[in-house]
């Protein structure tokens, strides 16, 4: 059994894991609310800039930081520190997150835990494991069962605007989602808490797919209808594959769903939305890749997504035709004239809720098929 420290107070130690542009901007965030904050740079030449003069060099190049927070690395911090923390707050992009919970997880005291909260979008490549099976796999089944989310439609440059913004918050227990959603909330910060956290997982790495196509479709020309289109069949898409694997598909209906779905299909500062629109202009992807300068999860998370559809036996057209053009040389052009010559098909049917992966997810966490259950058909 893990002891979770208590509700942090109004003045919580916090710790951000990783300063690109979310970690800054929720470092940001969080000190604006007069939490003290650590935010900690794996580059040597962030953490000596950020303490001299409060802004990171390299993202969010012209915030200025709230003075109460101290940058950290490039080394990680040493067990006695991570232990005074209040929060331990991951904003480490998915296909590197396994690799530092393998590093941090002896510096955690299951006796005294601090809030876990986990904010990156996508599925690891290889495993295809969400950040939950990653999480369980590297520091076991009773911290990830703390561990929580928060997704949504949340772009960092308008959260350090104080842009209103709402987000997800979802764990398997009330008291760590309403704990983060505490810490969180502000005037201008709205957190609405859930518990399905492997459907907020699934559709903050899924909408990043979909953006990809959207911006594809831009890229080349279409307008709005064809936007329209691609962001309600990738909604309806992404609702199938949840059901099968196990999340709840009303999920899909919130912000980490369509909320953050309508978001970066429809912004050029979405950088997945960016990929997908440079694809269709003709640019070859490793240039863009090389280009970026961000990471883009829908890149990595399509390789992913294409082996979650093929087991799941799941139709979906669009996300099959990003995985052809980023990875088998389709043309953009081809692939939106073959997605269009497709049959006449239903509109909405979602697939038998066998939710297979969540099962599998589940026992590995020691939890039952009642969870499944209740995760699935969640009381109104
Ligand atoms: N930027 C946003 O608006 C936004 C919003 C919501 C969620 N997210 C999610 O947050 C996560 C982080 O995105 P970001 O926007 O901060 O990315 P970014 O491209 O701005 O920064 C990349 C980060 O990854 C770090 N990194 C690179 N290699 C690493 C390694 N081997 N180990 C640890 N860290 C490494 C870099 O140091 C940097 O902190 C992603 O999953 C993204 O989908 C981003
Ligand atoms: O820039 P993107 O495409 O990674 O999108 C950022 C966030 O996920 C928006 O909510």
């Amino acid at each position: 059994m893990v002891s979770s420290k208590p509700q942090p107070p109004s003045h919580s130690k916090v710790l951000v894991l990783g300063a690109g542009n979310f970690g800054s901007c929720l470092a940001s965030h969080l000190g604006d609310s007069q939490h003290d904050v650590w935010v900690w740079a794996r580059e040597l030449e962030i953490v000596k800039h950020f303490n001299e003069h409060h802004r990171n060099p390299v993202y969010l190049p012209t915030h200025d930081f709230p003075k109460n927070i101290t940058a950290i690395g490039p080394g990680l911090p040493d067990k006695e520190f991570m232990d005074s923390m209040d929060v331990l707050l991951f904003a480490i992009p998915t296909q590197f997150l396994r690799r530092n919970l393998e590093c941090i997880r002896p510096k955690l005291d299951l006796n005294n835990l601090p809030l876990l909260i986990f904010v990156n979008k996508g599925i690891e490549v290889g495993t295809h494991a969400l950040t939950l099976e990653i999480i369980v796999d590297t520091c076991g089944p009773e911290i990830a069962k703390a561990a929580t989310f928060i997704s949504g439609p949340s772009f960092a440059k308008e959260i350090v605007e104080r842009q209103p913004t709402s987000v997800s918050v979802a764990s398997f227990t009330e008291d760590e989602a309403s704990k983060a959603a505490t810490l969180f909330h502000q005037p201008h910060f709205r957190c609405y808490t859930g518990f399905d956290p492997i459907g907020i997982e699934l559709s903050g790495a899924l909408k990043n797919v979909y953006a990809i196509a959207s911006g594809m479709a831009d890229g080349l020309g279409f307008l709005n209808n064809t936007r329209a289109m691609i962001i309600t069949r990738g909604l309806a898409e992404m609702t199938c594959i949840g059901t099968a694997y196990g999340a709840s598909p009303l999920t899909f209906l919130g912000l980490s769903g369509v909320g953050d779905l309508f978001l970066t299909c429809s912004s050029s500062n979405s950088r997945n939305y960016t990929v997908g629109y440079r694809l269709g202009q003709g640019e070859p992807l490793e240039q863009i890749m090389k280009t970026l300068g961000s990471v883009a999860e829908g890149v990595s998370t399509t390789e992913a997504v294409k082996t979650v559809i093929d087991e799941l036996g799941i139709n979906a057209p669009i996300a099959q035709a990003v995985y052809e053009v980023l990875y088998k040389g389709k043309e953009a052009k081809t692939a939106v004239r073959e997605l269009m010559e497709l049959p006449a098909s239903r509109e909405l049917q979602l697939p038998p809720t066998a939710g297979g992966p969540a099962q599998r997810l589940l026992s590995k966490l020691g939890m039952d098929s009642s969870t499944l259950h209740e995760i699935m058909h969640p009381r109104l």
